[in-house]
């Protein structure tokens, strides 16, 4: 069989791993089992998401991403993966060295470099209506919910930020059931697309701890999307300031939402491992 040879990069950031596919110019995006190739970490090149470089969708975006979880499922949104193609394409030369835009499957993104390797990533306006996360069976955007999980009652907060997120806030997010209640919250009927479900501790007004068991890839170092989201449900419900620190086990990224009607903003670091070649002998 033909040996595929692919270019790739690897990177991560605060810990979420990814490849990175430059397929501008009209390539075709990795299928599932690809990407699950990809990501296996014995017999792959290893990561928690596949992020592929594409050509902007309409003009004033530098280029479009996409993204697909290790488990070859597609995703809508990941704020760990934006900042990384926004370093690749500064890197690159595409972006020049001043603020620009980013496509993704959830829209329109600003970026701001920020130097340092670091980027502030505009990721719109949290979404709380149940249809839009979607959460099935709740009809009106409460601060908390409720499920009867492992006869126990579960309460948790539901977000989109483009993709869907739940969110338990936790005494001691370092003894949170991630690897029970995550995948059980995943697999029930009221999240028909499955979900990130993040475990939340609020530290102090302006610091929330975080860790995530992430839909497509498990409990990950760092979810971008997930930090939006704790941050999000956290500040509705008047627990934390407007500006936070969210620690995770990757690293610390800062969120600020000035007001429930404008973008919420999260600021990183994006950072580059290695560039390589994938040579592609799956028989
Ligand atoms: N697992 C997510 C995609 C990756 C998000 C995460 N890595 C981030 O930084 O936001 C989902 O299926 O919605």
């Amino acid at each position: 069989m033909a040996q595929a040879m692919r270019r790739f990069t690897k990177m991560h950031g605060a810990g979420n791993d990814f490849v990175v596919l430059d397929l501008r110019g009209g390539r075709t995006p990795p299928d599932a089992a690809t990407c699950r190739a990809l990501a296996d970490r014995h017999t792959g090149i290893g990561c928690d998401q596949i992020l592929t470089v594409e050509d902007a969708l309409a003009s004033g975006a530098v280029a479009r991403y996409r993204i697909w979880n290790a488990d070859g499922s597609p995703s809508q949104q990941c704020g760990n993966g934006a900042r990384c193609i926004a370093a690749w394409l500064v890197r690159d030369g595409a972006a020049g060295d001043g603020d620009f835009q980013l496509d993704s499957p959830a829209g329109r993104h600003a970026v701001t470099p920020l130097g340092g390797g670091r980027f502030r990533i505009a990721m719109g306006v949290p979404e709380f209506e149940p249809a839009r996360v979607p959460l099935r069976g709740f009809h009106r955007a409460l601060d908390a919910y409720a499920l009867e999980v492992d006869d126990a009652l579960l309460a948790f907060g539901a977000v989109s930020m483009g993709n869907p997120h739940a969110v338990i806030e936790v005494d001691d997010v370092d003894a949170a059931p991630v690897a029970t209640i995550g995948p059980r919250l995943q697999a029930s009927v009221a999240f028909p697309e499955s979900a990130n479900v993040g475990f939340a501790q609020v530290h102090a007004r302006d610091r929330i701890g975080l860790r995530v068991y992430e839909r497509g890839a498990g409990e990950t170092r760092a979810c971008g999307s997930g930090a939006c989201a704790a941050a999000a449900v956290l500040m509705r419900r008047g627990r934390v300031a407007r500006v936070v620190s969210v620690e995770l086990p990757g690293g610390t990224l800062q969120i600020e939402w000035p007001s429930d009607d404008v973008p919420l903003t999260m600021a990183g670091p994006a950072s580059f491992v290695f560039e390589g070649e994938w040579i592609d002998d799956r028989h």
